[in-house]
């Protein structure tokens, strides 16, 4: 027998073979989460953590033409622009509290598979990427896109997009390209490769296959996709990244990144540079410099980290700014709102942001003690 529920925009069952199914459903927004379904993940998964019958849990999106397709494209934007605009306290529950779901599920002491199909993007890749069954198929369309939205690559994206092999990491959170299975393969961002078409089966399989507890069911699901003829990821490797594009990204600055792409003159490098050339040149800057802190960091400390770097974006008086003259604000005008895909970056031009505008960012508007994230261990 199978108990289901329903919260917000999440749908929760509980299957009678111990495996706890979520199925995000707000297809009309790609699935983009708000408060409730934060707050449904985090009270459900909790539950479940301490719930000896529960041996497994997987989670998967809907989109507008079926029950897989699309995943989560990640934070409600439209509500941050309005929240910040409106001085909603909630935002900052948003914040708080997503960054707490995104370190449950990477210390989640049960298998939690995350079907991956269609657009994960943002938050989506935090509700995913510290599962430890990361499923794609041919139709994933995976970025951490926000400096196009003047943000930076948050929900763990500095521990995560750091330890993809090379310069991958920065790569990736500068330029916020979208990349597909083999790339995530390559890179660590993903586990299994399998046809989309065999989804529907294995969400199936998974309320059935019988275990004795979560080692077990982990052995038992590893065999089915193996079964299944699944692909699973080999050795890391830069590849498919052009070599003279992850070598431009381990360049000191961003400057110097600019500079060596130019100088690269292939055709890899010009989209990289094209890419950058629309992003807000001040988070370029910023998730540069986030990146390479979070390399040496644990996840807590990258996740505080983020904290107070989006603090800052929202509510930037640090610069001197209102959050009407947020960059955050602007960008997700430019793409959500207004959609005239004009952001007013400020400053304009990378070769404009200096040391003193990015310094601010990694100050923490908290003392230790009174950090939101401080329990995070
Ligand atoms: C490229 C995307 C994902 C898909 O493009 P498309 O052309 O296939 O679809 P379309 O843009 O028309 O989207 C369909 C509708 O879904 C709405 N949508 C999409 N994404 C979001 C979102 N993240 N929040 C709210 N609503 C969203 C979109 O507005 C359309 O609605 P209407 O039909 O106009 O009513 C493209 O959609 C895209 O680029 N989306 C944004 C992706 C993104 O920037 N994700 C990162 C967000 S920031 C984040 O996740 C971080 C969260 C952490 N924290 C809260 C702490 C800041």
């Amino acid at each position: 027998m199978m108990t289901t529920t329903w919260s917000a925009y999440v749908e929760i069952e509980r299957c009678a073979n111990g495996v706890g199914r979520l199925t995000l459903k707000r297809p009309q927004a790609l699935n983009a989460l708000d408060l409730g379904m934060i707050r449904a993940l985090t009270d459900t998964l909790l539950r479940w953590r301490d719930d000896a019958g529960i041996v497994a849990v997987a989670i998967r999106g809907v989109s507008k033409t079926g029950p897989f397709g699309a995943f989560c494209a990640g934070g409600d934007i439209r509500f941050f622009h309005q929240a910040a605009l409106a001085g909603d306290a909630r935002l900052e529950d948003f914040f708080t509290e997503e960054y707490a779901l995104n370190h449950l599920i990477f210390t989640y002491p049960k298998p939690y598979i995350a079907f991956m199909d269609g657009v994960v993007m943002g938050g989506g890749m935090g509700i995913s990427q510290g599962g430890r069954c990361r499923i794609v198929t041919e139709r994933t369309k995976m970025a951490m896109p926000e400096t196009n939205i003047g943000l930076f690559p948050d929900v763990g994206g500095g521990y995560f997009l750091s330890r993809c092999p090379g310069f991958v990491g920065e790569y990736l959170g500068l330029t916020g390209v979208v990349v597909g299975a083999d790339a995530a393969l390559a890179w660590g961002l993903a586990d299994v490769a399998a046809p989309a078409e065999d989804l529907p089966r294995a969400w199936e399989a998974l309320a059935t296959l019988e275990a004795e507890g979560a080692a077990d069911f982990e052995a038992t699901w590893h065999d089915w996709m193996t079964q299944a003829g699944w692909r699973r990821a080999g050795a890391r490797s830069v590849a498919p990244l052009a070599e003279e594009v992850n070598a431009a990204f381990g360049a000191k600055d961003v400057g110097a990144i600019v500079q060596r792409l130019q100088a690269a003159g292939t055709e890899a490098a010009a989209q990289a540079l094209a890419a950058l050339r629309q992003r807000s040149p001040l988070m370029l800057h910023v998730v540069l410099e986030q990146v390479r802190r979070a390399r040496a960091m644990r996840l807590a400390d990258d996740l505080r980290m983020e904290r107070d770097l989006v603090r800052h974006c929202f509510h930037p008086h640090h610069l001197g700014r209102s959050a009407a003259q947020s960059e955050t604000v602007e960008g997700i005008r430019a793409l959500a709102v207004d959609k005239d895909h004009a952001p007013r970056w400020s400053p304009a031009r990378i070769e404009d942001v200096t040391p003193a505008m990015v310094a601010p960012f990694f100050d923490s508007p908290w003392p230790a003690h009174a950090h939101p994230l401080r329990h995070l261990a």
